[in-house]
């Protein structure tokens, strides 16, 4: 595997200087492809459509996101890539900015034409569950006209903010609790992988997350 070392050091710089980094071409290309192509042969039964909230509070909301999802186990050789990939970079960032971050969890999703996903947080305060957030794309060839962008608020008052391309190869990465943020609809197929980086809250009888 290439050596991402200074791809790793770049993005714990921009986390620790802004809270998040955009960073395109920044899969390796093998790994890119590998999860394209796997994208290709997934059938669409594998695809449900996603829901919000956790646990028990977990329910399909289409008014809130339209997107169908799949959750990455592992099983296939693309899917244990990406884990193994994440996996390199959460040890790097826990070695650079001791986030402690504990496990990872992520899946592929679809936007079909017309697919969003309103505003929303990844975390939510105080509640020490989802602590970074990272985003891959993989889509060919995007244009500003096909829209779909990922518009990532940066401050309170939500008045600045900043549209990212899904282009393949591109990696959004940002504190799950400090920026709120949305997919907007696009004009074609979008397909990604959403995954976060989560802290051990275990306490008691109580293990989260769950297994
Ligand atoms: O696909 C994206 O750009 C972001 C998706 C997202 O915000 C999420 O799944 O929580
Ligand atoms: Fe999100």
């Amino acid at each position: 595997m290439r050596d991402d070392t200074r791809l790793f050091d770049t993005i714990a710089q921009a986390l620790r200087e802004r809270g998040y980094a955009l960073c395109p071409n920044a899969l390796p290309p093998e790994l890119t492809q590998a999860l394209k192509a796997h994208l290709k042969v997934m059938q669409d039964e594998q695809f449900s459509p996603a829901g919000v909230g956790r646990e028990n509070k977990y329910a399909v909301r289409q008014s809130i996101r339209s997107d169908e999802i799949c959750w990455i186990t592992g099983e296939s050789t693309a899917g244990k890539a990406w884990l193994d990939w994440a996996e390199l970079l959460r040890r790097d960032l826990n070695r650079q900015l001791l986030l402690g971050l504990f496990s990872f969890e992520s899946h592929f999703s679809h936007y079909r034409p017309g697919d969003f996903y309103r505003k929303h947080s990844d975390a939510f305060r105080g509640e020490a569950n989802r602590v970074l957030s990272l985003v891959a794309y993989l889509n060919d060839n995007w244009q500003d006209s096909d829209g779909g962008e990922l518009k990532l608020y940066l401050d309170e008052a939500e008045q600045e903010s900043l549209l990212i391309q899904p282009e393949a190869g591109t990696v959004a990465i940002f504190l799950s609790e400090e920026f709120p943020h949305e997919v907007l609809p696009a004009k074609r197929d979008r397909y990604a992988i959403a995954g976060w980086y989560r802290v051990n809250t275990s306490r008691g009888d109580r293990v989260d997350p769950p297994q």
